[in-house]
């Protein structure tokens, strides 16, 4: 009896999935394989509300950012996130980006401290990859020119299957979460394993600096380790394997996404790339680049925001619950336990706040508009998210980017007639996205 009732819902639900995955399929090749630009088109027909699930509405309204992101609006992260956690020893276990509770989102802040500020990774950048940073391995993925640990190909299986599964949570939940099975299986995903074996493998050979490093340098493992023995309520064993990977999940695509888009603006705009090049030429920006000559360069600053404008690294809508007592986007009332997001691509191609040209690669808008226009611009930029969920690793995706970029820049020339940009159709984002672009080395 009990088997067959499993049964009965393991097919019911196998049926179910299937019909949402192959609708928004179905929307999907309808939209040329994207989902963003149909619910943009669907903010221009029908306003700044839009109702895209029973109870899930989508907003474009600028000024009901703060609200909805505010660290004290009590709009917590909504069950979408669900499908983003790992599954350890038949358990499931949010990592940072999906944790509902905002008290064990805190604690687990406290408990790693100061591991995401630049002053604290300004020596360890020089080690430049996230292997690097996080668990102390030279992989030479680069040099052999593939994910030799296949944690890049994992962390785009897990970003799929959260992206699939976000309109049915509950569903998700228990097809994949569910205790009657997997707790009784004790199983864990391959993601969780991953980051128990790396726990593991440290705890039996602890970290030792290389002779180059001082003794107080650390990799992040080292902290989240020490952080977990230290406080061992914020960060139990399974929430420590499940942070552990999700730091690499969070870090490398994210920014190197980003450095590569970047890079295809400035091939695609000369006029850019040499006032660019002219910038840091002025600023003495030399080989090997310091971090410190190109912090406060406005114009590379506005070159990265134009470019997290036009291609937000999260492809889809940040989802958020509306709190018990409600709430009213645009004068319309919306019950608690609503899902109320807002989409990077929709907010950030508003013609009323971003100008006319929004399709447009044009860093000049960030910069010589007045102090009002770039306030209203910067407040509805969801490039890293706004409030207490705001990007951890800001400060280190935008010092590794400003070391990166001009870097790059010194060592190829972009301006070559040669110069070559591949585009693959990403499906996650739905958009197309530069993968390779060759230039000429010029040093
Ligand atoms: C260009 C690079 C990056 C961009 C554009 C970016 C963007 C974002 C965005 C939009 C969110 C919020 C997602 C949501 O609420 O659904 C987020 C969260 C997060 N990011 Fe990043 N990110 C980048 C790089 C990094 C790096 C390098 C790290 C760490 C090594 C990192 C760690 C995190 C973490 C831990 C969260 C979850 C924060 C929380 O929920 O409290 N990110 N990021």
């Amino acid at each position: 009896m009990v088997l067959s009732l499993l049964l009965l819902g393991t097919l019911g639900s196998l049926f179910f999935y299937l019909t949402i995955v192959l609708t928004r399929r179905y929307y999907r090749l309808k939209q040329n394989g994207a989902t963003q630009p149909l619910l943009h088109k669907l903010h221009q027909k029908h306003g700044t509300l839009v109702r895209i699930g029973p109870d899930t509405v989508s907003f474009r309204d600028p000024a009901y950012i703060s609200t909805v992101f505010s660290p004290r609006g009590g709009f917590i992260k909504a069950d979408s996130y669900s499908s983003l956690r790992a599954f350890v020893h038949g358990r499931s276990v949010g990592s940072i980006l999906d944790l509902q509770d905002e008290e064990k989102r805190k604690a687990i802040k406290r408990a790693i401290g100061t591991v995401f500020l630049t002053n604290e990774l300004m020596q360890l950048y020089q080690l430049d990859f996230m292997l690097r940073i996080a668990f102390s391995e030279d992989t030479g993925c680069l040099r052999q020119g593939r994910d030799l640990v296949g944690l890049s190909s994992l962390t785009y299986q897990r970003i799929a299957h959260g992206y699939a599964w976000q309109p049915a949570p509950s569903l998700e939940r228990f097809v994949f979460q569910n205790k009657l099975w997997s707790g009784w299986l004790s199983r864990s995903s391959r993601w969780a394993r991953e980051g128990m074996t790396r726990v593991e493998t440290r705890r039996r050979a602890p970290f030792v600096s290389s002779p180059k490093t001082t003794g107080r340098r650390k990799d992040l493992l080292e902290k989240y380790i020490a952080a977990s023995e230290k406080h061992p309520d914020a960060i139990p064993p399974p929430t420590l394997f499940s942070i552990t990977n999700s730091t690499i999940s969070a870090g490398t695509d994210t920014t190197a996404g980003t450095v590569t888009v970047i890079l295809s603006y400035l091939l695609r705009n000369p006029l850019t790339l040499s006032k660019l090049l002219r910038e840091l030429e002025s600023a003495g920006v030399g080989f090997p680049v310091l971090y410190a000559a190109t912090e406060n360069l406005p114009y590379l600053d506005a070159v990265i925001k134009e470019a997290l404008r036009l291609h937000a690294v999260i492809g889809t809508t940040l989802e958020r619950m509306v709190p018990p007592q409600g709430c009213m986007p645009g004068g319309v009332k919306l019950p608690g336990g609503t899902v109320i997001g807002c989409a990077p691509y929709v907010i950030h191609r508003d013609q009323e706040i971003y100008g006319e040209d929004i399709e447009d690669f044009r860093p000049e808008r960030w910069l010589g508009c007045d102090e009002a226009r770039k306030q209203t611009m910067e407040r509805a930029s969801l490039a890293w998210s706004q409030g207490s969920r705001i990007c951890m690793g800001k400060h280190l995706a935008e010092l590794e980017m400003k070391k990166l970029i001009p870097t790059l820049l010194w060592k190829f020339d972009l301006s070559d007639p040669d110069r070559r940009i591949v585009f693959e159709k990403r499906l996650l984002e739905g958009e197309e996205r530069p993968i390779l672009i060759m230039a000429t080395s010029r040093r």
